[in-house]
């Protein structure tokens, strides 16, 4: 997995973001109704396919314990997908798929995470990535969040190869943390996904900037996709699932119901933005040498 590694060569590929809606209390239904949208997803055959933040639990931090699954791997050792006790990892595998993120559990220290899993068109899970910023904010009068409360951050950075690009993950409040997006880029991703659900405070604010902004300053395509928004629901989701090319431009965008959108991620574009404005070549480590690395 995070192992540095020549990157493979970036090659066309089409993604799609699924914005799964109708996310409630159970478990089986929205392990049923993400698997009817993967296989919706699945038949306009493309490449790579994403599920949004939370996909199999209500987003908030009384159910992730609840939610929680024991999703077969530790980190640092080879995947076990076969001993896995997990109903979400089980249904998880057609094309190359993000699974968004499931509260997972770890067996070893109990601690609960917000997980992504990946697997290849085999089925077999090959990447994860527990989301490393914990997401816990206060805006008084609008919105006040505390995943802290029941999740551990995870302390790993995280990318896989496909035989189209590298990709790096990331999981929603990583994405304000510009680091992360900086060293996978250095690291060779050319493109970055981070399943996220945003708010309904902080989606109009900054769920596109913060996008285009981590992809032109890293010049990656950059993505990420959310639920759909449900107002019955106590999380209310932005939605807007989008990809931004690594001129910053966004490519496409979901409204807030349940879409899959589809996109065209061009190589030519990542080469020429680092072609024409060649930052990737003009960094000054002697004015920063603390993040050279
Ligand atoms: N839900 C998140 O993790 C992050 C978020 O909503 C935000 O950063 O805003």
């Amino acid at each position: 997995m995070s192992k540095l590694s020549k990157p493979p060569t970036f090659k066309p590929f089409k993604l799609a973001l699924i914005q799964l809606g109708n996310i409630g209390a159970d478990k089986s239904a929205n392990l049923k109704h993400a698997h009817e949208m993967v296989m919706k997803a699945a038949s306009a055959k493309p490449d790579l396919i994403v599920l949004p933040e939370c996909f199999n639990s209500p987003y908030g931090h009384v159910h992730f314990p609840v939610y929680a699954e024991k999703v077969g791997f530790t980190p640092g050792e080879p995947y076990d997908v076969e001993r896995t006790e997990s109903e979400s990892v089980k249904m998880l595998s057609s094309t190359w798929l993000i699974g968004g993120s499931i509260p997972e559990r770890d067996p070893k220290s109990d601690n609960v995470y917000n997980t992504c899993t990946v697997y290849n068109p085999q089925g077999e899970l090959v990447a994860h990535h527990r989301k490393v910023h914990l997401f816990d904010i206060d805006i008084p009068g609008k919105i006040k969040f505390k995943e802290s409360e029941t999740l551990t951050g995870g302390s790993t950075l995280n990318f896989f190869d496909t035989e189209f690009a590298r990709i790096g993950l990331g999981i929603c409040y990583d994405i304000r943390f510009p680091e992360l997006a900086m060293i996978s880029a250095r690291q060779g991703c050319h493109v970055l996904i981070y399943p996220g659900a945003f708010n309904m405070t902080t989606g109009p604010m900054h769920w596109e900037l913060l996008q285009r902004a981590r992809a032109n300053d890293n010049q990656v395509f950059f993505s990420m996709c959310s639920p759909a928004r449900d107002l019955t629901a106590g999380y209310h989701a932005w939605g807007h699932s989008l990809v931004a090319d690594p001129l910053g431009k966004v490519l496409c965008e979901a409204k807030e119901d349940e879409e899959i959108l589809y996109t065209d991620i061009d190589p030519n574009v990542f080469h020429e933005a680092r072609t024409g404005i060649p930052v990737t070549t003009q960094r000054r480590f002697d004015v920063y040498p603390d993040v050279s690395k």
